[in-house]
């Protein structure tokens, strides 16, 4: 069943046009990710699947609501880009404060407890938030965000300016809230981050949806690059070149050969006959690029 749905969801302000006709899907239980440079539109179409933004045009439903409704914001929690904290609140008086403005059932004492022990933030419990460090912040934000146990998470860059201990705590975080369930959209243009953990994507760029799906699909929507190591790169470069299976070829940076193919299966029975018919010897092949590299082709693909 779909946790996330959108039809043509469409945010001007003024000439600007933030959002223009987003229609995705996020199925519940997935991590979906999010992805687009400075400006595309993230904020925006998070900002409407949370109800805070009215869309120009298009709807949007979460959990089959409308977004907005009050039936649709009880299922989410939301962690904004820039959250405002009260500084001199301890992490305990906040989450406390959130709980009961937000209504938590039963124990709110208890709730704030098993948050701040789940995302390692007991020890600083009766300091001032003024104090805490970016990464205690980001994980207070998570921990606001989950105090009504929310069905669907939005975050909006969860790991933005983090260092990569801070990164992992938070990505770690999300990934046991995916085993618990939940649906998980977060956004981000840590692209090589993203990748690690997220299943499904989307990605826009001034506004504009340039595709959504599987992970795996980015992959296939451009042309895949390997790094070959052999015993003679140049060589092994000429024979690739006119093969029928490499679209092209190039010395790597770091040494050896960056070929690209938009056959893989093709390439990968293509490399060692070649290399054999030859006599060459074949060190390494490794898939070179990942989610920034297919990301960066389609911005450019799409003319932006
Ligand atoms: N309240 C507003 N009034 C006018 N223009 C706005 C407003 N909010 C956003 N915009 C514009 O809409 C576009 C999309 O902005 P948005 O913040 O949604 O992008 P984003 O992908 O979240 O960017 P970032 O990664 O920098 O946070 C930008 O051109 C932005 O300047």
């Amino acid at each position: 069943m779909a946790m996330i749905e959108t039809r043509n969801l469409t945010k001007h302000y003024g000439d600007e046009q933030a959002v223009q006709g987003i229609d995705l899907t996020v199925e519940e239980g997935s991590i979906h990710g999010f992805v687009g440079p400075n400006g595309a539109g993230k904020s925006t179409t998070m900002g409407m699947l949370v109800g805070n933004i009215t869309p120009t045009v298009g709807e949007a439903t979460i959990g089959g609501e409308p977004a907005g409704t009050h039936a649709a914001r009880e299922r989410i929690g939301f962690a904004p880009q820039d959250p405002v904290f009260y500084d001199s609140m301890t992490a305990d008086q906040y989450l406390k404060y959130i709980g009961t403005v937000a209504g938590v059932e039963g124990s709110v004492a208890e709730r704030v407890d098993e948050l701040l022990e789940w995302l390692s933030l007991a020890d600083a419990t009766n300091q001032p938030i003024g104090g805490y460090s970016g990464g205690m912040k980001r994980r207070l934000n998570l921990a606001q965000a989950m105090i009504n146990d929310p069905d669907l998470l939005i975050l909006d860059e969860p790991t933005a300016e983090l260092d990569p201990q801070g990164r992992s705590a938070i990505i770690d975080a999300l990934q046991r809230l995916t085993e618990e369930g939940k649906t998980v959209f977060v956004s981000s243009h840590i692209l090589a981050e993203l990748e690690q953990f997220i299943e499904t994507v989307t990605v826009i760029n001034d506004g504009q949806l340039l595709m959504t799906g599987p992970l795996e699909e980015v992959w296939e929507s451009v042309e895949t690059a390997y790094i070959v190591e052999s015993t003679d790169d140049d060589r092994l470069g000429e024979l690739l070149a006119t093969h029928e299976a490499v679209s092209r070829t190039e010395p790597a940076d770091d040494g050896g050969l960056t070929v690209w193919t938009d056959d893989p299966e093709a390439f990968a029975t293509a490399l060692p006959a070649v290399a054999g018919d030859a006599g060459l010897g074949l060190y390494s092949i490794e898939r070179a690029g990942g989610l920034e590299e297919a990301f960066l082709e389609m911005i450019d693909e799409g003319g932006a």
